[in-house]
């Protein structure tokens, strides 16, 4: 479960990223973040693995408050996915996937590859799970596609087997097709281990096939919150149209 209580976030420049933001993601819920470029979609999900502190308002995952003090307590607890994907792209894929444990592995232990046996074990059967063969355990990330890449990027998030997961645009790179098999990986993974879902995206059409549940964002502003089917027309005219300018038409549902 993640919570936002009137969070609202303003950067050292001065633009207000969130404005009183408040929203509960239940255990186990797929819920998708729409919303024009610079509505606030990253600046929200930072705000949940404190990469983002709130200048107000508070976040929990569970009952837990995040705050800088016990991020390291609660980090092993939350997998990321980056639209870029974030890998280190000159190491290996099996690297890059155990990377994922850093968070439940001591400092020294880390720095010389000391991991446990069984992260050693769980990168084969998450590598197994995503699509990639233990052929691709020793490949460079940076001899794969983008999709590949993203299944890395996804193995390396349920390392751990986090309760939550966050993804910036996790297909933002990627051409429709792959994207759309990206995406059912991401929530059929998610929704063998009960994990919460927090997503941001820019597809509709996407959004509507895999969310739960749609919260859309404007000028830092929750706009929408409600069931994939509720998400008409008028709601997306509402959500991206700027004010003297007429709105794209969206994609047929
Ligand atoms: N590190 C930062 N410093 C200053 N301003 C920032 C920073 N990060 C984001 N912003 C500003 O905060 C607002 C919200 O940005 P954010 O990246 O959260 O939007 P977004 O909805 O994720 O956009 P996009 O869809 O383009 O990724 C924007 O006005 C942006 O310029």
């Amino acid at each position: 479960m993640i919570r936002f209580e009137a969070v609202s976030q303003t950067h050292s420049c001065g633009t207000q990223a969130l404005k009183n933001i408040s929203l509960t993601i239940p255990a186990g819920q797929v819920c998708v973040l729409l919303g024009p470029s610079g509505a606030g979609k990253s600046s929200l999900l930072r705000c949940v693995n404190g990469l983002n502190q709130p200048t107000a308002g508070k976040v929990f995952v569970g009952d837990i408050e995040i705050t800088p003090r016990n991020l390291k307590t609660i980090r092993p607890n939350i997998g990321m996915i980056h639209q870029a994907f974030n890998l280190t792209t000159r190491a290996t894929v099996a690297a890059n996937v155990i990377a994922g444990a850093l968070p439940a592995v001591p400092t020294l232990p880390a720095l010389f590859n000391l991991f446990p046996r069984e992260h050693q074990a769980k990168v084969c059967e998450l590598l197994d799970r995503v699509g990639l063969s233990e052929a691709h355990l020793t490949r460079r990330v940076s001899e794969l596609s983008g999709g590949q890449q993203q299944r890395v990027g996804i193995a390396r998030a349920f390392m751990l087997d986090p309760a939550i997961i966050l993804a910036d645009e996790p297909v933002a790179s990627l051409d429709p097709a792959v994207s759309e098999d990206i995406l059912a990986l991401l929530v059929r993974e998610a929704r063998a281990r009960g994990a919460t879902v927090l997503c941001s995206l820019h597809q509709l059409d996407l959004a509507r096939q895999f969310a739960d549940r749609i919260v859309a964002l404007k000028s830092g502003e929750l706009v929408f919150d409600g069931p994939p089917a509720d998400l008409t027309p008028d709601a997306c005219a509402r959500i991206y149209q700027t004010p003297g300018i007429p709105a794209l038409q969206p994609e047929p549902a």
